[in-house]
Parts: structure tokens; C-alpha cells; sequence
């Protein structure tokens, strides 16, 4: 870990960056983020709106989850500056759920002084898992942990959800059904989102904008101007596909291809889906 990098990481409550009057859901400012010298997160420049809801796609390995771990507050070896509201929830791929700890006492961890059970039921019921409140983890099935998982998020009434591949892991049909859940709960919430997805139609399905992240940083970004609910088979999608698989050095297979829509298509075709190693 390099030693030459300081850390200033500052949250704020009232939506206001450090030298900003303007609200914000997340800014980042010449952010540095290196492990053994090797800068994975160079000198990277990002605003979230409050409410935006924005993918992050980007080659393995480009630093997409160093970012969101740096965003969380779960990673602060960093130089250059980042602000983040106070209310911020991240879920991971992996729901990482305590397996000695009933489900409703999952969506509490870590909430401190916030022990009562109607709270966790009222985020279960949101994700539709207030049937599930009292099992244990381990008799949930993969589609059901991840909705565990996103409530344990939502008890936190974040202004901003961190996403890092939640659904990867999920089978084709269990993840239209959480990423509809998803795109219900940021409009009800209002809350700012930020995906990281190495599925390029799940990011045009669901964003306000797409980011492409290279060499450390935001090499390249584009609004989604789509109507919602959006299809793949609209041509304006199609386009923007074709436009953000360009970016990323995928061919493009077309459309119904969610799966060769994946950044990691051409580098590793088994992986496609979402699978994180
Ligand atoms: N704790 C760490 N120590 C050393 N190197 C790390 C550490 N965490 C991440 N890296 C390296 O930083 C780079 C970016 O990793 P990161 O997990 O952020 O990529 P990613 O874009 O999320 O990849 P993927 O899409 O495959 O999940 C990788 O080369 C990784 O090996």
C-alpha cells in the first residue's frame, strides 16, 4: 500500500460539498487511489446529481469496485478529494448476510442504537421479503439474500446507494425481477444511485447516464435519454448499446444479446452474466 497518499474523505449531512453551495450526491476531485504504486483510480474527476441514478461500467480489473469502496467509506487510503452525503448504503454481489443472525436482524447490523423489528420489516417488505423476516439466512434463495441484502441497505434511508453488482450473481430471470425492484425503489426513494454493471443493457435499462471507466479514471460518459420502461428492441437503445460497446472494445452481438452485452464478453465469454471472480 503506498504510503505517500493522504486521505481526505469529507461527508456532509446537508447536501452541500466543502467549497460547494450547490447539493450533491457524490463529487470526487482528483482522486488518487493506489495499491503498491500502481495508481488503479488516477486522478478521477465525478459528480452525482441528488437523485441520479448512474451506471458504472468498465473493463475487469479497471477499478470500478475500488471506486465504490472508496465512495462507501470503506476505503479512505486515498489523495484528492471526495464528498458523500452522511446517509449512504452500499450492496454488494454477494449479499453477505451473517448466517447466525436471523434475517431481520441482518438488515440492522451495524445500524447502531436500531434494534426494533418493525423497522427491518418495513425495508423487507419494500424489497417484498416481509414473509422472510424471521428465517435464517441460509434458507434464502440466492434472488431473496440479494433482497435481504438491498434492505439492509435501504433501513439506512441512504441519499446514496451504492450498487456493486448486485445482481451478477443472479439467474436471467430472478435479475429482470430485481433490477425492476431496483428502478421502483430509487423512484419511490428519490435517492441517488451509482451501479457498477459490466452489463451494458442492464445500465441503459436503468440509468440516467452511463460511465465508462479506463485508465483510472471516467474516460468516457452518456446520458441515457430514454423513455422508461425502456426495451432493447427500441433503436435508440440499440444505438446506445452499440455506442457503449464500441467504447468498451466489445462487438456488439445485438439486440436480446444481454449476455454478449456484458464488458467482459470478448476477454471472457464464460464469465458473461455478471459473474464476479
Ligand atoms: N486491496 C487491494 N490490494 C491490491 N490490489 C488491489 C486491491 N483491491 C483492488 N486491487 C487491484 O485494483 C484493480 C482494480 O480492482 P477492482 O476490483 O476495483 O476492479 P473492477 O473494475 O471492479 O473489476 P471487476 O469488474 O473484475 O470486478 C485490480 O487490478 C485489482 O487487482
Amino acid at each position: 500500500m503506498a504510503t505517500d497518499i493522504h486521505r481526505k474523505v469529507s461527508t456532509g449531512p446537508e447536501g452541500a460539498g466543502p467549497d460547494e453551495s450547490r447539493a450533491v450526491a457524490v463529487r470526487a476531485r482528483g482522486l488518487v487511489r493506489a495499491f503498491g504504486g500502481r495508481r488503479v483510480i488516477d486522478d478521477l474527476e465525478l459528480t452525482l446529481e441528488p437523485g441520479e441514478f448512474v451506471a458504472l461500467l468498465g473493463r475487469s480489473g479497471c477499478g470500478k469496485s475500488t471506486l465504490l469502496r472508496v465512495l462507501a467509506g470503506l476505503d479512505r487510503e486515498i489523495d484528492g478529494e471526495v464528498w458523500v452525503p452522511r446517509r449512504k448504503a452500499v450492496a454488494f454481489q454477494a449479499p453477505r448476510l451473517m448466517p447466525w443472525k436471523k434475517v431481520w436482524r441482518n438488515v440492522l447490523l451495524g445500524l447502531p442504537g436500531r434494534t426494533e423489528r418493525a423497522v427491518a420489516e418495513r425495508a423487507l417488505t419494500e424489497v417484498g421479503l416481509g414473509h422472510r423476516s424471521d428465517a435464517w439466512p441460509r434458507t434464502l434463495s440466492g434472488g431473496e439474500a440479494q433482497r435481504a441484502s438491498l434492505a439492509r441497505a435501504l433501513v439506512r434511508e441512504p441519499d446514496l446507494l451504492l450498487l456493486d453488482e448486485p445482481f451478477g450473481a443472479l439467474d436471467a430471470l430472478t435479475r429482470i425481477t430485481a433490477q425492476r425492484l431496483v428502478a421502483d425503489v430509487w423512484r419511490q426513494r428519490g435517492c441517488a444511485v451509482l451501479l457498477v454493471t459490466h452489463d451494458v443493457d442492464e445500465a441503459l435499462l436503468l440509468a440516467d447516464r452511463a460511465l465508462v471507466m479506463e485508465g483510472g479514471r471516467i474516460a468516457y460518459e452518456t446520458p441515457v435519454a430514454l423513455p422508461r420502461p425502456r426495451t432493447p428492441a427500441d433503436p435508440a437503445f440499440a444505438a446506445l448499446r452499440a455506442r457503449l460497446l464500441d467504447r468498451l472494445g466489445v462487438a456488439d452481438a445485438g439486440e436480446g444479446a444481454p449476455s454478449e452485452g456484458s464488458a467482459d464478453a470478448a476477454k471472457e465469454p464464460a464469465a458473461v452474466g455478471g459473474a464476479k471472480g
